[in-house]
């Protein structure tokens, strides 16, 4: 473990990644890189660098890539695991994780979330705020459970797959790789392709 931690992206996503790496009181320093150079602060912490100069602070540093975008977190983190950078996962002390539960590096829990009990969530994944995700869950990596979830028993979910605010799944379906699922949808079948899905029950709009 290292004593300094840089947070990649600091926008709104940075921002409650750093109020979790605040609270967890691990790191005597944490600092944000952002390519915008005009923000020289984020959260009462300093902006030291562009994205690229994770490069020059990779011995010293751990890092947190903090980009809401599936696939552009994906690339970075990625880009920094090959270049030999330690990546950490965020867990918020008021997250409630069950027993026999995998977390992939790179992922990060929020405040209010349940991941229960055997469930297995893979790297640069984002909890977001209060959702939930029941037993036997599987979560490929770079998925993104949006804030409010309700997300049942023996679910699968696909790489890179975004569940939007509010939205539910029903107990023992799979969600291919790279779909988005819509604010307030409800998923009660597989879906076995990738696309854009609205709706109650969900339907495909592109
Ligand atoms: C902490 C945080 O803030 S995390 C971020 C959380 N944010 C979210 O969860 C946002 C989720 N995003 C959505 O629901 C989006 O609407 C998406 C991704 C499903 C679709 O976005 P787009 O592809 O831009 O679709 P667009 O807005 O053009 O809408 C296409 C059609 O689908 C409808 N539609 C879009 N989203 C929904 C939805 N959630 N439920 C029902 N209908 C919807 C639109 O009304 C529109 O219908 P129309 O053609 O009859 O006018």
């Amino acid at each position: 473990m290292k004593d300094k931690l840089l947070i990649i992206g600091a926008g709104g996503h940075g921002k409650v990644a750093a109020d979790i790496a605040i609270k967890l009181n691990k790191w005597e320093s944490i600092a944000f890189l952002d390519d915008d150079v005009a923000t020289k602060k984020c959260m009462g912490l300093k902006v030291i660098g562009k994205v690229d100069d994770y490069f020059r602070y990779r011995k010293e540093a751990e890092f947190f890539v903090a980009i809401g975008d599936n696939a552009m977190r994906e690339l970075l983190q990625e880009k920094l695991r090959t270049d030999g950078s330690n990546i950490i996962s965020l867990v918020h002390p008021e997250a409630i994780i069950g027993l026999d539960v995998e977390i992939g590096e790179g992922t990060v829990i929020m405040a209010g979330a349940v991941v229960n009990s055997s469930s297995n969530i893979g790297k640069g994944c984002i909890i977001n705020t209060s959702s939930s995700l029941d037993h036997d869950t599987i979560l490929e990596d770079y998925v993104h459970i949006s804030p409010g979830v309700r997300s049942a028993g023996n679910v699968n979910i696909g790489k890179g797959t975004w569940l939007g605010i509010g939205s539910v799944v029903s107990n023992n379906v799979n969600i291919y790789s790279g779909c988005k699922i819509g604010a307030g949808a409800v998923v009660i079948k597989h879906i076995n392709e990738p696309g854009t899905y609205v709706g109650v029950p969900v339907r495909r709009i592109n």
